[in-house]
């Protein structure tokens, strides 16, 4: 095989495979060897063990190899159909589908890869979602069309009418909001999506569905940029589809969106379009600049030029290490590449294990009032199973209560299930609610949980972007997870930020309490200004910080104060090393490398802090609220 890349090929041994948990269960008696080929009834029982762990670990699917024998020198062509033999009867057994991947000359022998899946019942399927971004006009609305319907575009804007779910999107042409369409795979690797008179019925889709993808179709327009931020955050989808108009190129949002990707570490793979009307040279130039860019300290991608269908194999069965980075080469007019394209959805895996045994814990990133239903919310379950009629705790409210609630049904992709797990999208329709209730980015927790709602929050944040500096009282949005809320910086570990500063910093949100947890990611953003980073430590709404008057002037000296007021089991903010911050960096280390020249100094920082004055006059006083 070609491969157009020197990142480690996953070349796992017979039986193993990358990602491969510790088992209780001692393999080594077949581990190495071609036990496949002829197994005693003993090493057949240990493979049919090995086979289950695995799928189980895989949530359902793996890629098997078959041929890595002890010395890696493939198999003979008896010894081969010996082995594929051995692996049809140990999965026929099962309920799980075998489908051959791909079969090549390994040395003076045959190796092969199989994608086995387990098959579900009509009710379940796998769910992987992707968050399709890229600047306007990249083709991002064209290509889903032309994926979830099957129809070529015409060049001109055919396929994309489908989706458009706002009359003025369909009158512009821009998509504005988040926008979910679905591609299901059965068992088998096909596409089961059968448009009716243009219409697809997501219901028939998810029964006949192993696997569904949903695509999160982000808006491309820097208007929009808020939704789009929201999808990639409140959506947690598992992978981000950087979408790029050949003859364009890299230009308006696309370093944006790539970079919101890296920063809240979300696997990218890159699909440039439009390939059938751009002329050679550009294409070649546009895709120097964007392996380039991948390249680059900011990124530190290693791109993959997917061209066959063995790149797709290594690209898929490598994706989740995050650092490398697929490109395709597609046109949604004559449909070239659409094919590999569409073999990497299908082998692409979730990155969000279900955690069955963990509390339950979904997160809202809609509400809607249903004619005949009632109040209907939505979002993404991120821990535990929640089943029918469980009682949840809905909030927090603005007083940073949590409220019993019960689930009265449940519907994945529109169709009605009896439980819903960890990884996996839903909508529930609650008893005794009304929908001005709930709001985006509140959550249902297990009760287990004894959830916390927190106005202040300690984060460790590195600033990608601003054109001055941030001091305190700055105010911006934070997205974390479904939150979308403005807080104000209260306090910081340095007396003021530019663009590349790491800092620890203690946040407010200004109009209602939240429910955060330690460790989740979050984006912090008004305008051009942008930081990324993690929530480090939130303050349950019950603790009150000293009145302001009280307080030392030094900022390193109150954040020392708040964090012993505070008495959790982390160290204070001013002893942590400011180097734990972790936000990956991206494209916008260039705006960076660009500071020296245009920070202005702390001049500007007036400049921070009266942006964020203006929008909101004064920072609001603390409430006195008491989580319950
Ligand atoms: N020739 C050609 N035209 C394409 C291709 N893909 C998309 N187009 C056309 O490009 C235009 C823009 O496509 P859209 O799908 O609306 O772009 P978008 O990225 O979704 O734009 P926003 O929704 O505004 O973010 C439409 O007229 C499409 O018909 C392609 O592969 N080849």
């Amino acid at each position: 095989m070609d491969n157009n890349f020197d990142s480690p090929v996953n070349t796992s041994p017979q039986g193993e495979y990358e990602g491969y948990k510790e088992s209780e269960t001692d393999y080594s008696s077949i581990r190495g060897k071609m036990v496949l080929v002829s197994p005693t009834a003993d090493e057949y029982e240990l493979l049919r063990k090995q086979l289950l762990e695995r799928l189980e670990s895989g949530n359902g699917e793996i890629i098997y190899d078959i041929g890595h024998g002890e010395d890696g020198r493939g198999l003979t062509e008896d010894e081969y159909s010996a082995s594929l033999a051995t692996l049809q009867s140990l999965v026929s057994a099962e309920r799980v589908s075998c489908v051959e991947l791909r079969r090549w000359q390994c040395g003076t022998g045959l190796t092969g890869q199989y994608l086995l899946r387990m098959e579900v019942d009509d009710t379940d399927f796998m769910e992987i979602r992707v968050a399709v971004v890229g600047n306007v006009d990249a083709g991002k609305s064209t290509l889903l069309g032309v994926l979830t319907h099957g129809e070529l575009d015409n060049g001109r804007g055919y396929a994309r009418q489908r989706l458009f779910r706002h009359k003025h999107e369909m009158e512009s042409g821009r998509t504005s909001s988040v926008g979910n369409d679905i591609l299901g795979f059965d068992s088998l690797g096909n596409v089961v999506n059968k448009p009716d008179h243009g219409t697809l019925d997501w219901v028939k889709i998810c029964e006949k569905s192993s696997k569904v993808i949903t695509f999160i179709d982000l808006a491309g327009h820097e208007r929009y940029l808020k939704t789009t931020v929201f999808g990639m955050t409140g959506h947690a989808p598992d992978f981000g589809m950087l979408m790029i108009g050949a003859n364009a190129g890299i230009v308006g949002m696309t370093k944006e969106h790539l970079g919101l990707a890296l920063a809240l570490s979300v696997p990218v793979f890159v699909v440039v379009t439009k390939i059938d009307m751009c002329p050679p040279n550009v294409l070649q130039d546009n895709l120097k600049l964007l392996i380039r860019i991948l390249k680059s300290s900011g990124c530190r991608k290693v791109p993959v030029m997917v061209k066959t269908k063995d790149d797709v194999i290594v690209s898929a069965t490598n994706f989740v290490s995050q650092r490398l980075c697929p490109i395709f080469q597609v046109s949604n007019v004559t449909g070239e590449n659409l094919e590999l394209l569409t073999m990497f959805l299908n082998l692409l895996k979730t990155r969000m294990p279900s955690q069955d045994d963990k509390p339950a814990e979904f997160q809202i990133d809609d509400t809607y009032s249903v004619p005949g239903v009632g109040t209907v919310v939505s979002g993404t379950t991120l821990a535990g199973v929640i089943r029918l009629n469980d009682t949840l705790l809905l909030g927090p409210d603005p007083l940073g209560r949590f409220t019993p609630i019960a689930v009265k049904s449940i519907h994945r992709k529109r169709m009605p299930v009896p439980e819903v797990r960890g990884g996996q999208t839903a909508s529930f329709a609650l008893k005794k609610i009304k929908r001005s209730q709930i709001r985006k980015g509140m959550v249902m927790v297990s009760p287990a949980l004894n959830p916390q709602a927190c106005w202040q929050f300690e984060g460790e944040i590195l600033v990608l972007h601003h054109p001055t500096t941030i001091s305190s009282r700055y105010q911006a949005m934070v997205h974390c997870g479904s939150i979308r809320q403005t807080a104000s910086i209260l306090s910081m570990s340095r007396d003021c930020l530019r663009t590349g500063d790491k800092a620890l910093v203690r946040f407010r949100f200004i109009k209602h309490p939240e429910y955060l947890k330690r460790g989740q990611r979050m984006v912090f953003r008004e305008g051009r200004t942008k930081a990324v980073g993690n929530v480090l430590r939130p303050e349950p709404a019950a603790f009150k910080p000293p009145p302001r008057a009280a307080q030392p002037r030094d900022r390193r000296a109150q954040l020392t104060l708040a964090s012993h007021a505070a008495a959790g089991p982390q160290p204070p903010l001013s002893q942590l090393q400011e180097s734990d911050v972790t936000a990956a960096e991206s494209p916008f280390e260039v705006q960076a490398d660009k500071r020296g020249a245009g920070a202005g100094g702390g001049g500007g920082g007036g400049g921070g802090a009266r942006r964020g004055r203006k929008r909101h006059d004064k920072p609001p006083e603390q409430p006195a609220v008491v989580a319950n």
